[in-house]
């Protein structure tokens, strides 16, 4: 059994839970309830490198990272350092987040927010909607190819952008195959919790140019995110460094300066 795999049963078992306290038709009010979601696909195409920052609490690879006991505190602390979309863990047995933190976040905050969890149902994009999310991620090693392509396109049909992650050129594949146009590439393996910044390096050339890349995991400064961005990078999906950093603000403001730079911009494939 992979970590992804017991990560699944888990979050299984917690879907199953949510299903029984609160019906489809419940979440679909919640959902009617809110604005529509904000177009992140269009702010990930702007100029410059974006940031998206992530309010992550504990990972299974690290334990607690930071205790953050105001999680709406800290997005705007991201969003005031000039973060482009925040990402929040909803997962709570591995990662310690809620989907209080998502609705939360959503109310610090006027820049998109992602749902960072382990879709699995269209439920779960029923409920990252009723809480305000914007993006919803869509792991291509947890999914079928069947479920893949049915999520990606039930998350369109209620206004979310569809963030479909990959670690290798054949996941790439399947999530073209899919219908994705927002990528990321994890360069942790989800199966073995291993980082290695090159794989994004190595897998970014097999996702096509009119598709937005993203690098997930791994950038611990700007200079990260200059080396993702040289290799073809137009955004970057950093947690860890800044949670634990202590100045999460002045951070989040460095990794888009560096962004923003024009022999950074120029050299984006
Ligand atoms: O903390 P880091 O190394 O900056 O990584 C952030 C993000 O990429 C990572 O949390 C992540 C990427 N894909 C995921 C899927 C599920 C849970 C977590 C993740």
């Amino acid at each position: 059994m992979t970590v992804l795999d017991d990560i699944l049963a888990g979050v299984r078992e917690d879907l199953a839970a949510r299903q029984e306290a609160t019906s489809l038709d419940e979440l679909k009010r919640l959902a009617a309830a809110r604005p529509a979601a904000i177009d992140a696909e269009a702010v990930l195409r702007q100029d410059g490198v974006a940031v998206i920052a992530e309010v992550k609490r504990s990972s299974p690879s690290k334990g607690q990272l930071a205790a953050i006991a105001d999680p709406a505190a800290l997005a705007r602390d991201y969003e005031a350092g000039g973060a482009h979309i925040i990402s929040v863990l909803t997962e709570q047995r591995r990662f310690g987040g809620s989907l209080d933190d998502l609705a939360a976040v959503r109310a610090a905050v006027d820049i998109p927010v992602l749902r960072k969890d382990f879709i699995v149902s269209s439920y779960q994009l029923w409920e990252a909607r009723a809480y305000g999310a914007d993006v919803a991620l869509l792991i291509v090693a947890a999914l079928e190819q069947e479920a893949l392509v049915s999520l990606i396109e039930r998350a369109r049909s209620l206004g979310l952008t569809p963030l479909v992650e990959v670690h290798d050129e054949l996941e790439v594949a399947r999530a073209v195959d899919a219908g994705a146009t927002v990528i990321g590439v994890n360069v942790r393996n989800l199966k073995t919790l291993e980082v290695d910044r090159e794989t994004f390096a190595r897998v970014a050339p097999s996702i096509p140019e009119s598709c937005v890349r993203i690098a997930e995991s791994g950038v611990r400064g700007p200079h990260d995110l200059i080396a993702y961005a040289h290799a073809g990078a137009d955004a970057v999906l950093v947690g860890e460094s800044l949670v634990t950093g202590g100045d999460p603000r002045t951070a989040v403001q460095d990794l888009v300066a560096a962004g923003a730079h024009p022999a950074v911009k120029n050299a984006r494939g």
